[in-house]
């Protein structure tokens, strides 16, 4: 090991620490780098070491948490970015004992927010810091700039802070990094930010299959159709990410690539934490809810096989005019983005009430423009709108959101319509749609669903035209008393 005396380290040295490391030493920053197995780090400073020297930064190797720790100056800050869950208790648990009061540990993964809440409650046992780090932006992003989220006290934010801000993205001269509030707000919205990138990806996905199932274009023409909408309003990584998935093709068929990936869509968690959060918080968040159980329909492979094998697998022409319907799908695909985008957002601040965060949507908004997985045009109109309103209700009232909706309504109905008329599975813009009808209706069903209620089992029901809790004898004279 070298004797340089490292400002900060860092443990866990697969895409994104390794890629975060190299990211850090260009900076000019001496980091102490380690893994589990040594290899990686080995590798790491063989092939990368001399870059990080000529950038005037350098990577320190560590072949063990004890030398990790020796090598960083006091207090020290120790960069976790390891498999998220048992791993990083794993990897914090073994760090504790090697650190001293004062230092600070930050987990860069992904991480559920009570694990993160777990964590820092142990280490202030031990008066050390911890930092719940959202980081994204994949491979790419964690070395040339990600998005950074950062939770914790702002003392751990002084220190963090200028590293973070040199290291990330940067739109407008503001870096993609911000302290977006205490304990785990940053990993919080970190999992919303991935919720919103599966209802981005679903909807894209639809989008795909839309237009080859009804339209019946093929992929290189698609990825044409997404090469257009990547100059538009729709413009986004994603989008740019799209055109190049679908005009690859493969090196041994010659097919397009598309066509020999397995259709199973697979997930490490957070769109799933998503989920579930959010139903504990109330929060209506049906696209990410319906790109995630897409994600799990595409892995039941049993039976999909008996229901196609009962009852076939057509799909029904329907006649369209191709130009007009790949326009339609955009204003579906823009407007269903709106209300995913929208839901994350309610979910975000909902998590923030609950936990007293005071996270700024608009701040939120401004550090999500560049590096992160999500990163579009888009953000900057919805850190626009809360620029305008920082109390909005919901973003699909922003009125730039809300013209695009309105022009864009007509259309989204027609290719919902359309997907349905053909077969073609269509969740998250079907919900989508469904969630802006149900926002919008004067009367909801619910009024229904509270008379059930009542009627079977006495859960009382509130009245519109008085105060009052009351309940209806449905099953004796059917008066209705207050209850
Ligand atoms: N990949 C991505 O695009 C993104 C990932 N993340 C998050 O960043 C973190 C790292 O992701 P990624 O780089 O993909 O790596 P992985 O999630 O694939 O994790 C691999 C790393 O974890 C280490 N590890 C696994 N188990 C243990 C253990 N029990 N003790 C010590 N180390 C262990 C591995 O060490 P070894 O080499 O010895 O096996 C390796 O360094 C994760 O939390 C992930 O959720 C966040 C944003 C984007
Ligand atoms: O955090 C990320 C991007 O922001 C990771 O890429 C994440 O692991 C992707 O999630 P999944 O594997 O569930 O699709």
């Amino acid at each position: 090991m070298s004797d340089a005396r490292a400002t900060i380290g860092l443990t866990g040295l697969a895409v994104m620490g390794s890629n975060l490391a190299r990211n850090i030493a260009s900076r000019g920053t001496t980091i102490a780098v380690h893994n589990r197995s040594t290899e990686k780090m080995t590798r790491l400073l063989d092939e990368h070491g001399d870059e990080a020297r000529e950038q005037g930064g350098e990577l320190v190797g560590c072949e063990s948490l004890e030398d990790l720790v020796a090598a960083i100056e006091k207090p020290r800050t120790v960069i976790v970015m390891v498999k998220a869950g048992e791993a990083t208790d794993a990897v914090i648990e073994d760090l504790v004992p090697l650190l001293e009061p004062g230092d600070v540990v930050v987990d860069a993964g992904n991480a559920h927010v009570d694990d993160t809440l777990r964590r820092q409650s142990a280490l202030e046992e031990h008066d050390l810091h911890f930092v719940g780090m959202g980081v994204s932006g994949g491979e790419e992003g964690a070395l040339n700039g990600p998005s950074i989220m950062v939770g914790g006290s702002e003392h751990a934010y002084a220190n963090l802070g200028p590293v973070v801000e040199s290291i990330a993205a940067v739109v407008d001269g503001t870096p993609c990094a911000a302290h977006v509030g205490p304990d785990g707000a940053g990993h919080f919205v970190k999992m919303v930010h991935n919720g919103i990138e599966y209802a981005d990806m679903q909807l894209i996905a639809e989008s795909y299959d839309l237009l080859r199932g009804v339209a019946r274009l093929e992929p290189a023409q698609i990825a044409e159709v997404f090469h257009g909408w990547n100059e538009g309003d729709l413009e986004s990584f994603l989008i740019e990410m799209t055109a190049d998935v679908l005009s690859h093709t493969d090196a041994d068929t010659g097919q397009p690539f598309i066509d020999v990936v397995a259709d199973a869509a697979e997930q490490k968690g957070t769109g799933r934490w998503t989920v579930q959060i959010a139903l504990d918080l109330g929060v209506p968040v049906t696209g990410i809810a319906e790109a995630t159980f897409a994600r799990s329909l595409s892995g039941h492979t049993d039976q999909r096989k008996a229901v196609r094998e009962t009852f076939g697998s057509d799909t029904h022409d329907v006649e369209v005019d191709v130009e007009a319907f790949v326009d339609d799908v955009a204003s579906a695909l823009y407007a269903s983005k709106v209300v995913a985008y929208a839901q994350g957002f309610d979910q975000v601040m909902a998590g923030s009430r609950e936990h007293d965060w005071d996270v700024d949507p608009g701040q939120l908004a401004t550090i999500w423009r560049g590096g992160c997985i999500i990163r579009a045009r888009f953000l900057d109109r919805i850190r626009e709108a809360y620029a305008e309103n920082g109390d909005l209700t919901s973003l699909l009232v922003a009125p730039f959101f809300a013209d695009a909706v309105r022009d864009g309504l007509a259309a989204w109905r027609r290719v919902v319509v359309i997907a349905a008329q053909a077969g073609v599975p269509a969740p998250a813009f079907a919900s989508s749609l469904a969630y802006f009808d149900a926002l919008r209706r004067d009367r909801l069903p619910a009024a229904l669903v509270q008379g059930l209620r009542d009627n079977f089992g006495a859960h009382t029901y509130q009245r519109i035209d008085k105060d009052g809790t009351f309940h209806t004898t449905w099953a004796g004279d059917r008066t209705e008393h207050e209850a």
